[in-house]
């Protein structure tokens, strides 16, 4: 049977064009983003792909990236939200859109974006990083991850739902927080 907040979720499907499932690594964005997109039939596009590989093997190193690093990644983040748009699609992405500005450059994305954070408390993004196997992004990247992190202000279009509990709860969660947002 389904739960009372999947009802609520699918009865008020979110409008706005796009969704940015943000969060510093670990917090769960590309499991939760890719199933958001397939519960709300959105197009879907994990950020991690779209970046040069020169900013892949710089955190495979251990290196956090710089504001210069990720421009160019971010300008490749918000040509795919355009294009999809342009095709009349909405969608869901992952992106870490750690910083105030990286959300703001995402946000001229054609139609506009909501943002939705995952909370976790560090040391379960420790557990989950230390147990993820086969990705370059190592635990030890987590402190730089949570320094360079800026928390969504009152004025961003930003909601927050925990993440800490099952994925499906988290995905509803997030459905239905967008859904009130846009209210
Ligand atoms: N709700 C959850 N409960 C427990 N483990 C989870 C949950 N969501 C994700 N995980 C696990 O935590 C790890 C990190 O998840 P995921 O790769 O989706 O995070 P991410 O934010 O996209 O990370 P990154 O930015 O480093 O790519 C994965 O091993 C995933 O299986
Ligand atoms: O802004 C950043 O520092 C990066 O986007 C990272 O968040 C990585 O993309 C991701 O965590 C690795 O999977």
């Amino acid at each position: 049977m389904l739960q009372e907040g999947v009802h609520d979720a699918a009865d008020a499907a979110p409008t706005d064009r796009h969704i940015c499932v943000m969060g510093v690594s670990g917090s769960g964005k590309s499991t939760i983003a890719s199933r958001l997109a397939r519960r709300l039939d959105r197009s879907f596009c994990d950020a991690d792909d779209l970046h040069p590989q020169a900013n892949i093997d710089k955190m495979a190193a251990g290196t956090p990236l710089t504001d210069d690093d990720r421009r160019p990644w971010l300008d490749a983040v918000v040509a795919w939200c355009d294009e999809e748009s342009a095709a009349g699609r909405s969608t869901v992405f992952a992106c870490s859109a750690l910083r105030r500005s990286y959300r703001e450059l995402l946000g001229r994305a054609d139609g506009g974006v909501v943002f939705v954070e995952l909370a976790v408390p560090e040391e379960e993004l420790r557990r989950r990083l230390e147990s993820r196997t086969g990705h370059y992004m190592k635990v030890a990247m987590l402190t730089s991850q949570l320094e360079t992190f800026e928390n969504p202000g009152s004025d961003e279009n930003a909601v927050t739902v925990d993440a800490t509990g099952e994925i499906d709860e988290t995905v509803s969660a997030a459905a239905d927080a967008i859904a009130r947002r846009g209210r």
